[in-house]
């Protein structure tokens, strides 16, 4: 189907057009009520969309798009575990990881999970008590977890953002650039270290590559066997590539295809999560995740917060043009959600066929970036109040502050709420102009100076305020945003759970390693070929002729 011919389609069309002569700001002029209209309050958080640039007919008009593309039933095949996810034949069911009783997918995946999840939490509260030991019968007190993409950045992110001081430490490693890796084995004691290799396919060469060079680390120290016995744990899709590698059979930690990586921090990939914080913790961050899951299926569309936030998303995007999104905590502890949210929305909606094979002639996803917010402010906000792009932002701030120094929170969130509040307002040239007056500067001066003052404001942004970082409510936050990806992909006509564009890549990479192993760089475009010679002549003994170590070339 070309959703473009759909009539509901041309009247947002239509509608855009219109639109970009309207001002948010007198929105609020005219209706008094547009604040609450335009929020919803969830349990532990409110969303506050009232600064989009939407009104109630484009919502309308966005709600009867969402019924023309079937969204209900979508949703609905999600939950029931419908093959969704087409172009790698399987369903997509990680909000199966977080129903708290047997759920719609049926009973083989609920006792799947619950046999999962037993397993994690027996192993978290024996690593936790210091019931599992090394090969000098030391406890662990270490973990450090080997994964890339989606086997690292939810449970990192988590962990950052929940982390509390306990008997085990989680550090992450996911660069195949080995001063990551050199740098977590510098502060890491071999006998007190347990390494988590997580890797859904058990073929990701960074991640294989890194655990490699942690066996070769314990040379001299302890037998192969000794460390990949005691030393390695492996969660995986694929059980038998971790037994291929040597990881003995209890410590592998298994989760069906079933989870998208970057859905999976639900799945056995969470364990570093509940090492860390506890498996109570875990439970709770599930939990989290199924009241959002509840509501985004019990609540009418018009009330429901991830269809909400898709809408506006695929409004902005979409129909009035701006082709990127920026994510932009104001909690110091969400420091790594831009990056999760960039792999959970790019690889989700980064796409350009539709579901019947045909080249989608519209913009799908927007480019999702942003970092923490107060740092922003000092670098690319600029940016964002004069640049000649319009980048629609989320402002995602706590309402209790994460520490005890006096003096801070009020001031940050003040900073918050002031930012999205000057993209929607703005100044004008008069405003400016009577600014520089009043400062006593002369009609030249203020003439010479006042362009460069205006903020055109106009500029679209979401709140949403979570009443503390807890496991629930940020269980509850990503589940908001895996849903609204969710939403705008079944809009857009895609298929949000494959990921076939980084393939290409990770084969042309292993060849690369092939021809320099040979030396052989003919038939090369001729850039790659002159930075391959470049490399070759001047990279030492690692670019030079011989056979590739590890698993990058198999
Ligand atoms: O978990 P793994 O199989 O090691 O995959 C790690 C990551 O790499 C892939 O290239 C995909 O882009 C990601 O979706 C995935 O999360």
């Amino acid at each position: 189907m070309d959703v473009t011919s759909l009539p509901e389609w041309q009247i947002l069309e239509a509608r855009a057009a219109v639109v970009r002569g309207r001002r948010v700001a007198d929105l609020f002029q005219i209706d008094p009520q547009r604040a609450q209209k335009y929020s919803l309050s969830l349990p532990g958080m409110l969303l506050d969309f009232s600064k989009n640039l939407i009104d109630e007919p484009d919502l309308a008009a966005l709600l009867a798009l969402a019924d023309a593309c079937d969204l209900a039933d979508w949703r609905d095949k999600l939950f029931s575990g419908a093959p969704i996810n087409a172009t790698e034949g399987r369903p997509v069911l990680h909000t199966a990881l977080r129903e708290q009783a047997p759920g719609s997918a049926g009973d083989a995946v609920s006792t799947r999970v619950s046999a999962e999840l037993a397993q994690v939490r027996s192993f978290v509260s024996r690593l936790r008590s210091g019931g599992v030991s090394g090969y000098s019968c030391k406890k662990f007190t270490r973990l450090v977890c080997l994964g890339i993409g989606g086997s690292n950045l939810g449970p990192q992110m988590v962990v950052e953002a929940l982390a509390q001081p306990g008997p085990v430490t989680v550090d992450f490693v996911s660069n195949l650039d080995g001063v990551e890796l050199a740098s977590a084995l510098a502060q890491a004691d071999p006998e007190t270290t347990l390494f988590v290799v997580s890797s859904k396919t058990f073929t990701t060469a960074e991640t294989l590559t890194n655990a490699e060079s942690v066996l070769r680390w314990y040379a001299g120290r302890a037998s192969r066997e000794q460390v990949l016995s005691k030393h390695f744990v492996g969660i995986t899709a694929n059980t038998e590539k971790a037994k291929a590698f040597g990881i003995a059979p209890e410590h592998i930690f298994s989760f069906g295809d079933w989870v998208g990586g970057r859905f999976s921090l639900w799945s056995s990939i969470g364990l570093p999560i509940a090492a860390a914080l506890g498996f109570e913790a875990f439970e709770r961050l599930l939990a989290g995740a199924a009241v959002m899951d509840r509501h985004f299926r019990e609540a009418p569309l018009a009330r429901n917060a991830p269809v909400l936030m898709g809408l506006i998303s695929l409004w902005n995007c979409s129909f009035l043009g701006y082709p990127a999104h920026a994510i932009l905590p104001y909690n110091q502890k969400l420091h790594l959600l831009p990056a999760y949210l960039q792999q959970a929305d790019m690889e989700s909606n980064g796409k350009s066929v539709t579901r019947d094979g045909s080249a989608a002639h519209y913009r799908t996803g927007p480019l999702i970036w942003g970092q923490l917010g107060i740092n922003g402010q000092h670098a690319f906000y600029q940016y964002l109040h004069q640049g000649t792009e319009v980048v629609p932002a989320d402002f995602i701030g706590t309402v209790e502050a994460d520490h005890e120094l006096p003096g801070h929170h009020q001031r940050l969130l003040c900073n918050m709420l002031a930012q999205a509040r000057a993209l929607m307002t703005g100044v004008s040239v008069e405003e400016v102009r009577r600014d520089l007056h009043a400062r006593g500067l002369g009609r030249e001066q203020v003439d010479a100076l006042a362009p460069f003052k205006v903020h055109t404001g106009n500029r679209p942004s979401t709140t949403i305020l979570l009443d503390r970082l807890e496991p629930e409510s940020l269980g509850a936050l990503i589940a908001l945003y895996e849903h609204k990806i969710f939403v705008q992909g079944v809009i857009l006509q895609i298929y949000s759970f494959d990921q076939w564009g980084v393939e290409l890549g990770k084969g042309l990479a292993a060849e690369l390693e092939q021809r320099f192993a040979g030396a052989d760089f003919d038939g090369l475009d001729a850039s790659t070929k002159q930075l391959a010679e470049y490399l070759r002549a001047n990279g030492g003994n690692e670019f030079s002729d011989k056979t590739p170590e590890g698993v990058m070339g198999a």
